[in-house]
């Protein structure tokens, strides 16, 4: 039966969030064909008390056996966004704004899409899958639905309608309706080709900071900091334009310990599923104390809100930014909310210590590497912090205390997303409760 099979099939999917905790239920919401051999599928699954709903493209055509045993989910089933052939029918339902029983595919005014190109699956690491058109078009699918219009296509869509720099452009999008609300099932961009992703450039500098001879990060071959800079120039723009988009407000003392209140109970959470944070918690609750204490007055604003290397590319002018989802699994209402836009800043400090750091593990000469990796991250995280402010970015000396704080509920939050997504990455925001920063 196909429930069966997406039972046993779902739990192995990168972008699966209940891994780890036993299926007790999954069901069909929605079963809709939208080509011979193609059904689009809303499934339910229910874990102790949990629900929640993916969207997935069923491949009924049988072929499991040669080209897609790979993506085989069982029986005759296979994931069909591996599929060419099948996947064009996004394309086309956005060119044309079709309406296939609840799904509505829709495309921005003036867009003209070229239906005649064939899809391939992005191979990175990803909590959603995207297909790439020709070099022309990524569509990138909401794996895990939350009702509600995605703030991705919020954002980029603003933010074009304002002219923005720094986004890739938008063309289209899938939606239905959930719980009685528009919620997007997928979103359809400009496809940066030529672009290199931050994570890969950062790696290639560390790279080449540990291959060479000169100890200093500053002089080896593969020096990020002017691209940090440039990227902490483009991340004060983003946020000036998003502040122009959207509205804008200032959190009073009583928000910001409420706030801080929230952060605790994250952190609660977090050691009640990771019990090795327990030990660590005392300079946590320090950082976010001084927090509540020293921070009386705080701007917000709509932010990226999962702001990582892995999120910015570099074209061959400027840097883009990507993903303004906020972070997979939190809810809508607090995803949209206005933030501080040093949580940004706080996020990309925080991949500079991942990049200088990941690949640290497994390397025999890690102990001599060390002072290394921490003079990358503190060489590009003040090149990023100068570029943030020569943008026009807010910083102020009581902001030290907030990005603190920031940068530690960051790695809180990190440290639960490697336990659950990648373990043997877990020592890397581990790190960020030792050092005397
Ligand atoms: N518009 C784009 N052009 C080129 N590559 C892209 C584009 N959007 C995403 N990517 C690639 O896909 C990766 C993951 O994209 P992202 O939007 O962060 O997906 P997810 O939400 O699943 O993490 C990026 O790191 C980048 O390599
Ligand atoms: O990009 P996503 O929206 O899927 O974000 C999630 O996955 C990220 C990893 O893919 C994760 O980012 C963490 O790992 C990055 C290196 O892979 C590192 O650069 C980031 O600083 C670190 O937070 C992100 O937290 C998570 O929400």
């Amino acid at each position: 039966m196909l429930t069966e099979l997406l039972s046993g099939w779902i739990t192995h999917q990168r972008w699966f969030a209940g891994k780890g905790r036993p299926i007790d239920e999954l069901g069909v919401d929605s079963d809709v064909e939208l080509s011979p051999g193609l059904r689009h599928l809303i499934i339910s699954v229910r874990q102790a008390g949990d629900h929640d709903r993916y969207q997935l493209l069923l491949g009924t055509d049988g072929d499991t056996s040669g080209r897609y045993s790979h993506a085989r989910i069982g029986g005759d089933y296979y994931d069909a966004v591996y599929n060419p052939d099948l996947t064009g029918t996004l394309l086309t339902g956005m060119a044309e704004g079709r309406d296939l029983g609840p799904l509505r595919f829709r495309h921005l005014e003036g867009a003209s899409i070229d239906t005649s190109l064939r899809s391939l699956v992005l191979g990175a690491e990803q909590s959603n899958t995207s297909l790439v058109y020709g070099e022309t078009y990524i569509c990138k699918l909401f794996r895990r639905l939350i009702p509600g219009i995605n703030p991705e296509l919020e954002i980029v869509t603003a933010l074009a309608r304002h002219g923005a720099g720094h986004i890739a452009q938008p063309y289209g999008w899938i939606e239905t309706d959930l719980d009685g609300e528009a919620t997007t099932l997928a979103m359809t961009q400009e496809f940066l080709a030529t672009a290199n992703d931050g994570w890969s450039l950062a790696l290639a500098s560390v790279r080449d900071l540990y291959a060479s001879l000169d100890p200093s990060a500053a002089n080896a071959g593969g020096d990020f900091s002017a691209e940090a800079y440039r990227l902490g120039v483009a991340t004060a723009e983003i946020h000036h334009e998003l502040a122009v988009a959207f509205p804008t407000g200032v959190m009073e003392s009583q928000d910001v310990k409420q706030l801080v209140e929230d952060q605790r109970r994250r952190l609660a959470q977090a050691i009640a599923e990771v019990a090795a944070l327990a030990a660590h918690a005392r300079v946590v609750e320090d950082a976010y104390q001084r927090m509540a204490d020293v921070v009386s007055e705080m701007p917000v604003q709509r932010v990226h809100g999962d702001y990582h290397l892995g999120q910015v590319m570099r074209t061959t002018t400027d840097w883009v930014v990507l993903d303004f989802e906020g972070e997979p699994g939190q809810p809508l209402a607090e995803r949209r909310a206005l933030s501080s836009p040093l949580r940004d800043v706080a996020g990309m400090l925080r991949s500079f210590e991942y990049a200088a750091r990941h690949l640290l593990a497994d390397n025999p000469d890690a102990m001599a590497l060390r002072p290394r990796a921490a003079e990358w991250a503190a060489l590009n995280r003040s090149a990023f912090l100068d570029g943030y402010a020569a943008g026009g970015g807010r910083l102020h000396a009581q902001d030290t205390v907030l990005l603190r704080a920031l940068e530690l509920s960051k790695a809180v939050y990190e440290v639960v997303y490697e336990a659950r997504n990648r373990p043997t990455w877990l020592p890397i925001p581990m790190a960020a409760f030792e050092t005397g920063r």
